[in-house]
């Protein structure tokens, strides 16, 4: 999986990339991420990114051409890509869409704008525009890598033997269960007896009814189509909640 990332700002995206999950995804090399400076593509001597908005109005809006001279570097080696706009007003990003985005398997260029935003003519080279939320960060960066790592973790190997992504219970659409580690106490607070017995089957059982328990608390409405076995489990926790 092929990932390209258009910012004025590189350093915030290669730091995060040495790191974790992603950062050992890329040195096996089953991901690899290029990030292009915007400021490498303007043509004047201050490298200028962003000038003052037609119309008037307070803030600064990002110039078309670095971008579209980016773009037009980037997509001269003919390769299939989907060029992706970060920006509060895209389609709202979830697990689903990072699936999508690895089954589709083509690369996925990622613009992070800054400042008041792009200039609107960006939209002419914009495969998607994506949000990753209702809120208004200072720039595309942080949605770019939120991107690269959920859709990093589906790629085969990037999670090593120990973990796989279907494990992950936003995977199943429920949120997770809850997790231990030593000490068995802390301050009064015991590991619950279950995760102790070493009876696989039943701890399996008992992590399936948490997670639906923090689903049907706190995101009730992930919990549709559930199969006979989850709904036998939500019955009886209903059935323990109400008594
Ligand atoms: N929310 C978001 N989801 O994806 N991106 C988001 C964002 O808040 N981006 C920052 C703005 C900053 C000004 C230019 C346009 C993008």
């Amino acid at each position: 999986m092929k990932f390209e990332v258009l910012t004025i700002f590189p350093e915030v995206i290669e730091c995060y990339l040495k790191h974790g999950v992603v950062g050992r995804a890329l040195n096996k090399g089953i991901a690899e991420v290029k990030v292009y400076n915007l400021r490498d593509f303007t043509t004047d001597r201050h490298r200028k990114v962003d000038d003052y908005p037609y119309g008037g109005g307070a803030g600064m809006v990002m110039q078309i051409e670095p971008f579209y001279n980016a773009l037009r570097h980037i997509k001269s080696d003919g390769i299939p890509r989907k060029v992706i706009l970060l920006s509060p007003q895209g389609r709202r990003f979830s697990q689903r869409i990072a699936k999508e985005f690895y089954k589709e398997e083509k690369t996925l260029t990622l613009i992070c704008g800054r400042y008041e935003g792009i200039d609107e003519r960006i939209k002419a080279f914009v495969d998607e525009e994506i949000s990753i939320g209702d809120y208004v960060l200072s720039g595309g960066e942080l949605a770019a890598l939120v991107i690269i790592d959920s859709v990093v973790r589906l790629i085969p190997g990037a999670l090593g033997d120990e973990l796989s992504a279907e494990e992950d219970s936003f995977m199943k659409g429920f949120l997770d269960y809850p997790h231990y580690t030593r000490p068995e106490e802390f301050e009064g607070m015991r590991v619950p007896d279950i995760l102790l017995s070493g009876d696989h089957k039943k701890i399996a059982l008992w992590r399936k009814k948490e997670a639906l328990r923090n689903t049907l608390k706190n995101r009730p409405d992930l919990l549709k189509n559930l199969s006979a076995e989850d709904m036998k489990i939500l019955k009886e926790l209903c059935s323990e909640i109400n008594k």
